[in-house]
């Protein structure tokens, strides 16, 4: 769970100071999958990485799941970042050099699992993504839809409780929009809790929540009419990615 309480950040460069959020305020529980829309420059992407424990905050208070934030110190906010926290990214942030197996156990190593568990998880989660069978492949092999698939891995290898992603769908035809959101549904109906920044109104009526940022602030917050669903019989194929069943 999260909650930031009356946050406020500014960013302050030589001549001018910007106020990114304002008495922001938000809950996020567990099992959510929220999108965040706004105009340019409101704030979300900001909010993100205060979420993800990439930036810091002036004043208000955040508690991740019951952890205040703001009374930790560098050391302990990246460790909770790669205990907690899975990102992607509209660039995919892939490594051109590496094969999609080593890609995604950049973070693993990090986290300082053994081999024989970082191999398990890393064949776990490109299977889940529907890309087991081209671990050997080089990310400019793959499509767009497909790389940004190989960062979702990445970022789930780890067992993530929180995916933070920004705009995950810029960068892809409306089709590869679908078919990686289709992939963020099913992770989240498997529990992982997700926040989601998009431009794209239709992809932000099928997560569960949606909410909207403007001038730093919550302006609206809505229950979205999609809902989660239950997929024990999702199965992966090597070309698309985890889909359920229709029975
Ligand atoms: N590192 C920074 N230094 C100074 N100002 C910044 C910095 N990062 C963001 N800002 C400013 O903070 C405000 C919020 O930016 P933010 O990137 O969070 O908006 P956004 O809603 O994600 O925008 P977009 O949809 O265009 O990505 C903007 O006015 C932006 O110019």
């Amino acid at each position: 769970m999260l909650t930031m309480t009356d946050i406020k950040k500014v960013y302050r460069t030589d001549s001018i100071e910007t106020h990114a959020l304002r008495d922001f305020n938000l809950q996020v529980n567990e099992g959510d999958f929220v999108a965040v829309t706004g105009p340019s420059g409101s704030g979300k992407t900001t909010f993100l990485n205060i979420a993800g424990l990439l930036e810091t905050f002036e004043e208000g208070r955040f508690e991740l799941d019951g952890v205040d934030i703001s009374h930790q110190n560098d050391a302990s906010r990246s460790r909770l970042r790669n205990q907690k926290i899975g990102f992607i990214f509209q660039s995919f942030n892939l490594i051109p050099d590496l094969n999609l197996f080593d890609n995604v156990d950049v973070p693993l190593r990090y986290r300082g699992f053994n081999r024989q568990e970082r191999k398990k998880r890393i064949e776990n989660s490109l299977e889940m993504v529907g890309l087991a069978k081209r671990m050997k492949h080089l990310p400019a092999q793959l499509s767009g839809g497909q790389q940004q698939r190989v960062a979702i891995a990445r970022a789930l290898a780890g067992e993530p409780r929180f995916l933070l992603a920004d705009e995950p769908t810029g960068n892809l035809d409306s089709n590869m929009a679908q078919s990686v959101m289709s992939l963020l549904k099913d992770i989240n109906a498997n529990g992982t809790t997700i926040i989601m920044v998009t431009h794209d109104a239709g992809l932000a009526t099928q997560a569960t929540r949606n909410i909207h940022v403007r001038d730093g602030k919550v302006s609206e917050m809505n229950e979205s009419l999609s809902t989660k669903v239950d997929m024990p019989n999702a199965v992966a194929t090597d070309n698309g990615p985890a889909v359920a069943l229709v029975k």
